[in-house]
């Protein structure tokens, strides 16, 4: 059998705010097309590693990183890299939907107008397809004009995936998925992301252990240690990590959540 090469490799990355190490000496090869959780205690730096996965972190301070992380086999902290490609590529999807105050067509039309001109009809068509693949079309197709803010909140949230697919990832980060959602709007997303994960790979941040088992494939299960530096605790299978969270050695660990 031919093994297939890990969407994303980490090697040895240790990331810093200022002067502040927030994440040490991180190593993960994360599979393709697969679904893959981030777990752990407030403040072990999940958010952080899910945004240096894409170089977001970049925007939010002063960051300086160690080791590498490889997208496909190319280290994404080289200088020659185009960032706005490589956040294409690999897109986040933050907890609060992050909408545009325009309509709903071009919040999902942005993005690929960006890369380039094309023609009405074309837009139309990857406009239509990246809504239903976020599983929203029936809902928005007689209201594209309309102003995406009218939408409900878990609406809302699968628009921002629509405007993600629409720009055709590789990789979908999704930061503390389904925060302040209904069960319904919920589970709609976990549709989704379960469909989805046929094409893409999804990485996720989650407090909801119940929704972790349910839904990814692998687990990451990151730490702090007494210094309040970020590690990774473990990386397998969903299945052995919850395990371990549960068993007794690890209560204490698990009570965290
Ligand atoms: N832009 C930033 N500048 C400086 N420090 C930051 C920044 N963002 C996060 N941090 C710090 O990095 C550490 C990890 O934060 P992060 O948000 O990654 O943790 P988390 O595990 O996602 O937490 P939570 O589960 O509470 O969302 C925290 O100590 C936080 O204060």
């Amino acid at each position: 059998m031919i093994k297939q090469i890990p969407a994303i490799s980490v090697k040895n990355f240790s990331c810093y705010y200022d002067t502040q190490k927030i994440l040490e000496e991180v190593s993960i090869d994360i599979p393709q097309n697969k679904i893959i959780a981030i777990i752990g205690p407030s403040g072990c730096g999940k958010s952080t590693f899910l945004k240096s996965l894409n170089r977001m972190t970049e925007l939010e301070g002063e960051v300086r990183v160690e080791g590498r992380i490889e997208f496909f086999g190319q280290n994404i902290y080289e200088r020659r890299i185009n960032l706005n490609r490589l956040r294409r590529q690999i897109s986040i999807i933050y907890p609060r939907p992050n909408l545009f105050p325009m309509s709903i067509y071009d919040n999902v039309a942005y993005g690929v107008k960006l890369i380039g001109w094309r023609p009405k009809a074309e837009l139309d068509e990857i406009i239509e397809l990246a809504l239903k693949s976020a599983d929203l079309w029936e809902e928005v197709k007689n209201k594209l004009n309309k102003s995406a803010l009218e939408l409900s909140c878990g609406q809302q949230q699968r628009l921002c995936i629509a405007r993600a697919l629409a720009v055709k990832p590789q990789v979908l980060l999704m930061d503390e998925l389904c925060a302040g959602l209904d069960p319904i709007a919920s589970r709609k997303i976990e549709e989704l992301i379960e469909c989805l994960s046929s094409e893409l790979t999804i990485i996720f941040v989650s407090h909801n252990l119940q929704q972790v088992y349910r839904l990814s494939d692998f687990t990451a299960s990151f730490k702090y240690n007494e210094n309040h530096i970020g590690k990774l605790q473990e990386f397998a299978s969903t299945k052995k990590v919850l395990a371990n969270a549960f068993n007794s050695r690890n209560r204490d660990y698990a009570m965290r959540f």
